[in-house]
């Protein structure tokens, strides 16, 4: 038991008894036994592969064809055990991350052959079991390690197990990953590694008993790999099963796989230990220079010319089939692993107690329910926003341009001659920030939603919970530096007399930058390439201040009568505009160029202002068209964040 409760993890016994035993079966369901036992996952795979269908003219520009079929993998078989480290190996484009994806249950469409855990095809429930840990290291980056690994705890450790079991597990994991030094270090601040390290902590929390890695090492230096591998290979010791593409590894980080699997086009054309890879080669005439690295020179193999290739895929099959035999002594099939046969596959699917070892229950589809989901994200999305927003250069920005703002308008009297500068004031207020937040949300959106699909395809939230949490929480964060503006800016310029109006403006100006951030979510959930974003949103931004009236004043009627209806920035603009000349106080009249009543009279009122500037709604009317923007665009992104694919075309 000392075992358990030193590292958190159960050794082979113990599970074995959790298993089969009643008593004990007791007192481990008394403890988490979610996270303490290692559910124990061979993985069997049978003449998996993929076509896909590829636009013909991405592969021949003249095809007459619309889309030609490509073979990604092309029956690759195995198996793999509990408790060992398989590396996927091949020439760039050979299909490892595509035969990853395909093992671990991910974007299996054009996938044919089968794939058993423990004797199982795979299903969503195992989701829980496995970890993916993506080749990119995809964070939310001014979040401390900590943090990142607190608020996935949060999220995707089971609602039983209370916050500080679930903080506790987070200290693990950071025990095991060695990542002390950085835990409170922003994610953006660490290294390479220890990103990585944070990568894959991230989706140890959950204690899987599978895990796949897409090229881990990469843009490691040789010791960080080494120590990395080291890591998994005490992951390993736990019983956990790692699959793990990887590119040039070192020859000690190369032997120590125990097996390999080395893919050319697709096809297998080595599987084995790592050791005997060379022994393999050199039945087939391929010896490898003495001191030579071997995953170097099994890599300069494959890379070499396509002929040698398309030998090396040809031998496989022979020897496998043990066609290919030059002596007995050259017999490269005694270096091979086994393919699984159809009795591998008949045993394993019989195996009871394989299946019984998944713990596959009937859970709910999310491991905590969408309210506790909603806190979560909020607190997170509360913590992102404070930290991306108040920075010192925000701050400082804010402030800076309110002062420059009410010096240009400084202490306007209310007179006629000041109609125009007032009318600019509110265009400049109810176009600069709604700008600048579009732009903001356009630009972070696309990068966020990786992250949030990345989370998702894990099986940590519904999508619906993050963004009600994103919506909620960003709203009020955003909008403190306008506020702060506005503060100093209004009093300046001398809008208004009343708090009242201030207070109603401020409103008028957060409407529009809420409905601002929404079209900016929606045309980033809607549009892949976020150069077309930007092309986009500059486009309708831009339209909509046209038609808005802001700058042609007779618009063609064909068009005005219509188009200045859509752009937000005309309700915002008129319903600051009513409002900075509410109230009784008659203005001072000067000569009459904008108010003609001036021509007999020394004052006129804010209304005579209002028909010179041709407002047409009401406060309350304006109010609710920009509320009714806000909810609509809101809609909308969300609807494109559902339902629009991520169009990256990954396998
Ligand atoms: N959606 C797609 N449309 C067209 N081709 C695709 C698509 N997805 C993958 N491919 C192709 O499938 C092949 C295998 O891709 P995969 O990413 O599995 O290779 P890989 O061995 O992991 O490569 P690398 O080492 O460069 O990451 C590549 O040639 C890739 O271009």
């Amino acid at each position: 038991m000392s075992d358990i409760v030193n590292n958190g993890y159960r050794s082979d016994n113990e599970i074995h008894i959790q298993m089969n035993g009643g008593d004990s079966m007791d007192i481990v369901s008394n403890h988490d036994d979610s996270l303490v036992t290692t559910a124990k996952i061979d993985v069997l795979f049978v003449n998996v592969t993929k076509v896909i269908n590829v636009p013909a003219k991405m592969l021949d520009p003249n095809s007459k064809e619309k889309f030609i079929q490509r073979t990604l993998l092309d029956r690759v078989s195995g198996q793999i055990h509990s408790g060992e480290i398989v590396a996927l190996m091949g020439p760039s484009g050979s299909g490892k991350t595509t035969l990853l994806n395909t093992l671990a249950g991910r974007a299996l469409t054009g996938v044919s052959g089968d794939v058993y855990y423990n004797g199982i095809r795979y299903k969503k429930s195992m989701k829980r079991k496995l970890a993916y840990v993506l080749q990119q290291d995809l964070f939310f980056e001014s979040l401390t390690v900590r943090e990142q690994l607190t608020y996935t705890a949060l999220l995707r450790l089971p609602n039983h197990l209370t916050r500080a079991q679930k903080k506790d597990q987070v200290e693990k994991v950071i025990e095991q990953l060695r990542i002390q030094k950085c835990a409170n270090t922003p994610i953006m601040l660490i290294s390479g590694g220890e990103k990585k390290r944070c990568n894959i902590g991230t989706e140890l929390l959950t204690n899987p008993s599978l895990i796949f890695l897409d090229e881990p090492t990469s843009g490691l230096d040789s010791t960080s790999a080494v120590a990395l591998v080291e890591t998994l290979r005490q992951l390993a010791q736990q019983g956990k099963t790692i699959i793990t593409s990887i590119h040039q590894p070192s020859s000690q980080v190369f032997q120590s796989f125990d097996q390999l699997i080395l893919l050319a086009d697709g096809k297998t054309i080595y599987m084995g230990r790592p050791k005997n890879s060379l022994s393999y080669f050199a039945t087939l005439g391929y010896h490898a220079p003495a001191q030579y690295n071997p995953a170097d020179y099994v890599m300069d193999l494959v890379n070499q010319d396509m002929a040698v290739r398309e030998e090396l895929k040809q031998a496989y099959v022979d020897v496998k089939l043990s066609k290919y035999v030059r002596s007995p002594s050259m017999d490269g099939k005694q270096y091979l692993l086994e393919e699984p046969t159809d009795n591998d596959v008949e045993r394993s699917t019989k195996n009871k107690d394989g299946a019984a070892a998944l713990g596959l229950t009937k859970e709910s589809k999310w491991p905590i329910n969408m309210f506790a989901q909603f806190l979560v994200l909020y607190s997170r999305a509360n913590k992102l926003t404070g930290k991306n927003e108040f920075t010192l250069l925000n701050i400082a920005q804010a402030l800076s341009l309110a002062i420059v703002c009410g010096l240009c308008w400084l202490q306007m009297p209310f007179k006629e001659s000041t109609i125009p500068d007032r009318a600019s004031f509110v265009f400049f207020l109810m176009t600069f920030w709604p700008l600048q937040t579009l732009m903001k949300s356009l630009m972070s959106f696309p990068f966020e939603r990786m992250i949030i699909n990345k989370e998702r395809a894990s099986g940590s939230f519904r999508l619906s919970a993050y963004f009600l949490a994103k919506s909620a929480s960003e709203g009020p964060l955003k909008l403190v530096l306008p506020t702060a503006f506005l503060l100093i800016a209004f009093w300046m310029a001398n809008i208004h007399r009343s708090f009242a109006v201030f207070l109603a403006f401020l409103v008028f100006q957060l409407l529009a930058i809420l409905v601002a951030e929404s079209i900016g979510l929606f045309i980033g959930a809607t549009v892949a390439d976020i150069r077309q974003g930007m092309v986009l949103a500059t486009v309708s931004l831009l339209s909509l201040l046209l038609v808005g009236g802001f700058f042609v004043k007779n618009l063609p009627h064909w068009l005005g009568v219509w188009a200045k209806w859509l752009s937000f920035f005309k309700y915002a603009n008129d319903g600051c505009l009513r409002l900075g000349f509410s109230g009784g106080r008659r203005y001072e009249c000067v000569d009459g160029t904008y108010i003609t009543g001036c021509r007999n009279q020394t004052t006129f009122t804010g209304r005579d202002a209002l028909t010179y500037l041709k407002v047409d709604l009401t406060i309350a009317e304006n109010f609710l068209v920009l509320a009714g923007m806000f909810i609509f665009f809101r809609i909308l992104a969300y609807i494109s964040l559902r339902f629009i694919k991520d169009k990256s075309g990954r396998t």
